[in-house]
């Protein structure tokens, strides 16, 4: 398992080579030995599973809030997303930047979006599906959310946006005076 960094700090791209024969191909999907250098001394607590039907959806942008915050390692295993995570650390010199990785089960890359950062994607083929792993539980009442829109992002969709649940119409945008979150 290869670890790409980005600008955004701690936000990694891990690129994995399937082992192909003639019955087809074996990916090894996660190893704490392996990415050490991203994972430390988290665990792995909860692992989620979503399927988006329409092309142009958007799921997100959402986080978690200290002592709730989590790091997501985030895998496309059927269709083609573009995944994205934003910077939210206070004082961080990329804070409210965003990048953004292309996510297939050929390309087998996961994106590593750590604490503080909030976690996005548009579907780009119909039914894609998203495995997520996650170093803290669910906490319904640490939950955060972003619009898609959000004009001190500016995230460039790829797609026009053709879906999104009621909560991810209804996050507030940022106020002007936002700075963030200590993780
Ligand atoms: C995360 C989670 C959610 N839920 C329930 C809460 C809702 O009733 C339902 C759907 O949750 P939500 O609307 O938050 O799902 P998405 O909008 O698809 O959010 C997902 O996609 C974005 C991009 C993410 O980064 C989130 O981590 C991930 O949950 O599942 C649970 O019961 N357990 C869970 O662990």
């Amino acid at each position: 398992m290869n670890i790409h960094s980005t600008a955004l700090r701690g936000v990694a791209i891990v690129a994995t080579q399937p082992f192909a024969d003639r019955r087809g191909a074996f990916s090894r999907f996660f190893c704490k030995d392996e990415l050490a250098a991203i994972i430390g001394n988290r665990d792995i607590v909860q692992i989620n599973h979503s399927r988006t039907s329409m092309v142009g959806a958007v799921r997100g942008l959402h986080y978690q809030l200290p002592p709730h915050a989590e790091m997501k390692l985030v895998r496309c295993i059927r269709g083609r997303v573009w995944d994205v995570a934003v910077d939210l650390r206070a004082g961080s010199p990329t804070f409210l930047h965003w990048h953004a990785e292309e996510l297939t089960p050929d390309n087998a890359r996961m994106l590593v979006i750590p604490e503080g950062c909030a976690h996005g994607f548009q579907v780009l083929e119909a039914e894609s599906e998203l495995l997520y792993l996650h170093t803290a539980y669910y906490t319904p009442a640490a939950e955060g959310g972003l619009r898609h829109d959000e004009p001190r992002l500016g995230i460039a969709w790829p797609l026009p946006v053709a879906d999104l649940s009621a909560r991810d119409r209804h996050h507030p945008p940022l106020n002007a005076d936002y700075s963030g979150m200590t993780v």
